[in-house]
């Protein structure tokens, strides 16, 4: 008997974008399965039909992204999965030096491996209805070039031309399939791209505008072995179709449904948040959060002064916790992490905010809280390495691409939630903490008192 490995196995490169498509996917009702980290060898598989593989890799240097890239698709491939999909975020946020384009060349040397070459490769970080398109190989957000839409503390995004961007991170040729092909249908797509094979190329930027174009190339990239791009596309993928290629015999066959309704926390649980993100959304959210419940704030600056922001997150935890949710935030305007990284260089700047917020995460959690918001990626992956966090069942979503994650361990369960820094509406923070709310779910039920009695450790601040 023939059986099936996982129908899609995706590779996300932080835990926020992990968690974005783990969230995409499962709405449209398909079994998701999420590990965060590089799965050892021989972590089970749950049998679900998308496995979504969250890695810290975007912004670490480039052999340790191979590295882990190319172990976690080992696995992937072990278990016999379809397809696989290098998920990086609709703003390509990436350096000269990489990863997009060295994982990009690992993922498919891996695939070489085990199936005859796997051709050509797909690059579209489209996601039309987070305002990602992409048009003549040049990325926008909203109406804007993204080089002109902000920029990231440590992948500046000042080169909106994707074929120039990922050529300088591969020594593969770079092509477009543009938009007048795009839009003449599946047929047309597959002949140009047929062309640019002939010609050698083997990596290939796509245009799309809206999920029309998106929905041509999940077509298009049904035969495709390995895939690349943001959200827009793996949905795409998903949706298009099930003539994929003939999986390894010997896996096990997976599920085919999903949860029928995927859970939410409790809102009489503990909450706070840790925010490291320095988008305008994720400030904003902040800012309205803070009109209502108290932030720390800190910078690194002050870290390296030897501020302890740690036994101050504490101490505001058990002054406030009974009351209502807190936050602890480094996040600032573009000027003054200008600032810090002048005073204290790029990547110490980063690693003394990172490392600041998941032991704050941590101590936090240790006083009770049993729902955390983590918001940026990069500080996600510090909050949920710092907390052990492996696997997670993932529930309702808050907004669009940011769900509830409840990971169980030893006692109740933890629920996270992990946001990508541009992702969310202005009150996304104030309404995952909000205490006030009424639903409860089973002996959970009670007011923030309540939990906290049962729950918190005093500390020995
Ligand atoms: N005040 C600050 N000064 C210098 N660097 C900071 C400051 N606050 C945050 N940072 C750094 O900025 C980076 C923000 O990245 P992070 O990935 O957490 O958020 P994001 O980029 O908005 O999220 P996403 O990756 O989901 O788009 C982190 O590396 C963090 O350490
Ligand atoms: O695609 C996006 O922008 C997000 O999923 C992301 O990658 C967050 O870091």
């Amino acid at each position: 008997m023939t059986t099936l490995g996982p129908r899609l196995g995706v590779l996300a490169d932080d835990y926020t974008g992990a968690v974005d498509v783990a969230a995409t996917l499962q709405e449209s009702g398909v079994p998701v399965e999420l590990h965060l980290g590089v799965p050892p060898p021989d972590r089970a598989w749950d049998r679900s039909e998308v496995v979504v593989v969250g890695l810290r890799s975007r912004s670490v240097d480039v052999a340790t992204a191979v590295a882990w890239s190319g172990a976690a698709a080992s696995w992937l491939v072990g278990l016999g999965t379809a397809q696989l999909f290098q998920k990086y975020s609709s703003t390509f946020d990436s350096t000269d030096a990489g990863n997009i384009g060295p994982v990009a060349d690992a993922l498919r040397a891996a695939l070489h491996r085990s199936v005859p070459d796997p051709q050509l490769v797909l690059f579209c970080p489209a996601v039309p209805h987070y305002g990602r398109t992409v048009y003549q190989g040049h990325l926008f957000v909203g109406d804007r070039l993204v080089s002109e839409a902000g920029t990231h503390p440590l992948t500046p995004r000042d080169d909106p031309d994707l074929v120039r961007r990922l050529s300088q991170q591969t020594a593969e040729q770079v092509g477009l399939l543009p938009h007048q092909t795009v839009a003449a249908g599946v047929a047309a797509a597959r002949a140009a791209l047929d062309r640019l094979v002939a010609r050698g190329v083997r990596y290939v930027v796509a245009d799309a505008v809206d999920d029309g174009d998106l929905a041509v190339l999940g077509q298009v990239a049904q035969a495709h072995r390995l895939v690349t791009g943001a959200v827009g596309l793996a949905s795409a993928l998903l949706a298009g179709g099930r003539e994929l290629p003939e999986p390894r015999e010997g896996a096990e066959a997976p599920r085919r449904s999903g949860p029928s309704r995927p859970e939410a926390p409790p809102h009489a649980l503990p909450g706070a948040f840790v925010a490291g993100s320095c988008t305008v959304e994720t400030l904003e959210q902040v800012r309205r959060f803070e009109e209502r419940w108290p932030v720390l704030r800190f910078r690194p600056t002050e870290v390296a002064d030897g501020r302890d922001v740690v036994a101050e997150a504490r101490r505001l935890a058990v002054d406030q916790l009974a009351d209502g949710p807190v936050g602890v935030a480094a996040g600032a305007p573009a000027d003054v992490v200008r600032a810090e990284q002048e005073a204290l260089g790029r990547a110490r700047a980063a690693e003394l905010t990172e490392r600041t917020l998941g032991e704050v995460a941590e101590a936090l959690v240790e006083l009770g809280v049993r729902r955390l918001v983590a918001a940026g990626g990069e500080t996600a992956g510090a909050v949920v390495d710092r907390c052990g966090i492996s696997r997670a069942a993932v529930g309702a979503t808050e907004a669009p691409g940011i769900p509830w994650l409840r990971v169980d361990g030893d006692g109740d369960p933890l629920w996270v939630l992990l946001k990508s820094g541009p992702l969310g509406d202005p009150d996304l923070l104030l309404r995952a903490l909000d205490p006030a709310g009424t639903r409860a779910v089973g002996s959970e039920t009670g007011t923030v008192d309540a939990a906290l009695r049962r729950r918190t450790r005093r500390p020995s601040v």
